[in-house]
């Protein structure tokens, strides 16, 4: 028989309210156990929680939901308790005692509602992003993904596939050529049009680009002002500012949310041409080294250095406009900033904020994560195949690769080790 599991599935203890969530067959006994009555399904009781030896554990709000239509699929009861560490251990000891229960594994109730098709493999890795989510942009798209907008999509085509699929099947049948000719007209335009769409998904900014935000780089020449900028954009004082020429020498990298999107920031050391200088700083040069391959790596680098100087794309910054004698670039786009004064910084963070819009998935768009882009492509990939054909068992097989790379995508087929990725990523109690 299944185990029953259990956890406490609110935040860390102590808290006013504390959740403790059972799910498995033996979870109805369990409710009788420590409440001594049977419940009314999927109403909240007000009950005196007991051990196995009659002592009074809590009073809580218990409900019961008999399954298998639960968020589980299975039996599944809540005792919502006082959120007490003490409180929460000793419901939780005394649910233990049960024969047959234990405590949850991290992720593992999502894994049963998979395992008991209650939600499939896109929904439940939105629903690990939305549980990560720390910027109000990375909610809004996981939240898409989570409540099954690409799971519904993939849905659709594979269902347009099986008419396709099903028309090549009597086509074998009732002909002797077996050759795209006794395809309806409508078939390779219907390929081609679910082919469109899948495309149109594919060319989406990946879910990873929001884990991670918009990479700016900020670079220049030692002593531009890079690091103050820096610090000044990340508020904090993460990076050590100095007159002296050469401060900083490693990466230096901060996340940051600007008006609800996700960046990372990255300070570098100063670049100077160290290539005729034998008595270099071999340290320097290697800071040097790195920062050269941190702008390459960036969606986007301020430069502070001399105009026109810096990588191609760049945006001109004329930092330190506070100071006496400031000359800024000539440059109509030029951003005019001061750290110490806070000149021009607005400008500057409306603009990133903007370009990273266009960079980023939309609001409430959901995207495509690494693992269902490449089954994607392979669909895309089969359908294109299929359009070149013109052997009917040849073009068939093709359809069926492209159901089997939906059917990956939305988890109908996967792997253990998928699944152990997967719902690791979620904490106990989830
Ligand atoms: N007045 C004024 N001084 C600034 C401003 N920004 C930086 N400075 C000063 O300029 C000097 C160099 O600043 P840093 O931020 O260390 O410059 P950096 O480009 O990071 O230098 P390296 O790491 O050595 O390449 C420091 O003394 C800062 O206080 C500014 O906006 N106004
Ligand atoms: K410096
Ligand atoms: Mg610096």
């Amino acid at each position: 028989m299944t185990d029953t599991i259990f956890a406490v599935s609110s935040g860390a203890p102590p808290a006013a309210i504390g959740v403790i969530r059972m799910s498995g067959p033996k979870a109805g006994q369990a409710v009788f156990d420590l409440v001594g009555r049977e419940l009314e399904p999927r109403r909240a009781s007000l009950a005196e929680l007991r051990g196995p030896s009659g002592e009074v554990l809590d009073q809580a709000l218990v409900l019961w939901f008999p399954g298998p239509d639960t968020a589980t699929g299975e039996d599944l009861a809540e005792f919502h308790c006082h959120g007490g560490r003490a409180v929460l251990a000793a419901v939780e000891a005394a649910l233990g005692e049960l024969d047959g229960a234990r405590p949850a594994e991290p992720g593992e109730f999502t894994r049963r509602a998979f395992a008991n098709g209650r939600i499939d493999l896109a929904e439940s890795e939105g629903l690990a992003d939305l549980l990560t989510a720390e910027t109000e942009l990375q909610r809004a798209s996981a939240i898409a993904n989570a409540s099954g907008a690409l799971s519904k999509k993939v849905e659709a085509w594979r269902s347009e596939l099986l008419t396709l699929s099903a028309q090549i099947e009597s086509a074998l049948d009732f002909s002797d050529e077996d050759d795209v000719g006794d395809l309806p007209d409508s078939f390779t335009w219907n390929i081609e049009r679910l082919l469109g769409e899948i495309e149109e998904w594919l060319v989406r900014p990946r879910s990873e680009a929001l884990g991670e935000g918009v990479r700016v780089a900020i670079a220049g020449p030692p002593n531009a002002g890079k690091s103050t900028l820096f610090n000044t954009l990340v508020e904090s004082e993460a990076a050590i500012t100095s007159p002296i020429a050469g401060t900083t020498r490693d990466l230096i990298e901060r996340s940051v949310d600007i008006a609800g999107v996700p960046f990372t920031l990255i300070d570098t050391a100063g670049l100077r041409d160290l290539s005729s200088d034998a008595a270099a700083d071999p340290i320097e040069v290697i800071g040097i080294d790195r920062a050269r391959s941190a702008l390459a790596d960036a969606n986007i680098v301020l430069w502070l250095g001399e105009e026109g100087r810096g990588p191609s794309g760049a945006w001109e910054v004329s930092s330190k406009a506070d100071v006496d004698g400031f000359a800024p670039k000539t440059g109509a786009a030029t951003y005019v900033v001061s750290a110490a004064t806070g000149e021009g910084l607005n400008e500057l963070k409306i603009d990133l904020v903007n370009e990273a819009r266009s960079i980023l998935p939309k609001p409430s768009q959901a995207t495509l994560n690494m693992r269902q882009h490449r089954r994607l492509g392979e669909a895309a990939e089969a359908l294109k195949a299929a359009v070149s054909l013109r052997d009917l068992l040849l073009i068939g097989e093709e359809l069926r690769r492209a159901r089997v790379a939906f059917d990956r995508l939305v988890g109908r087929s996967t792997t253990e080790d998928m699944l152990d990725a997967l719902f690791g990523r979620f904490c106990i109690g989830k």
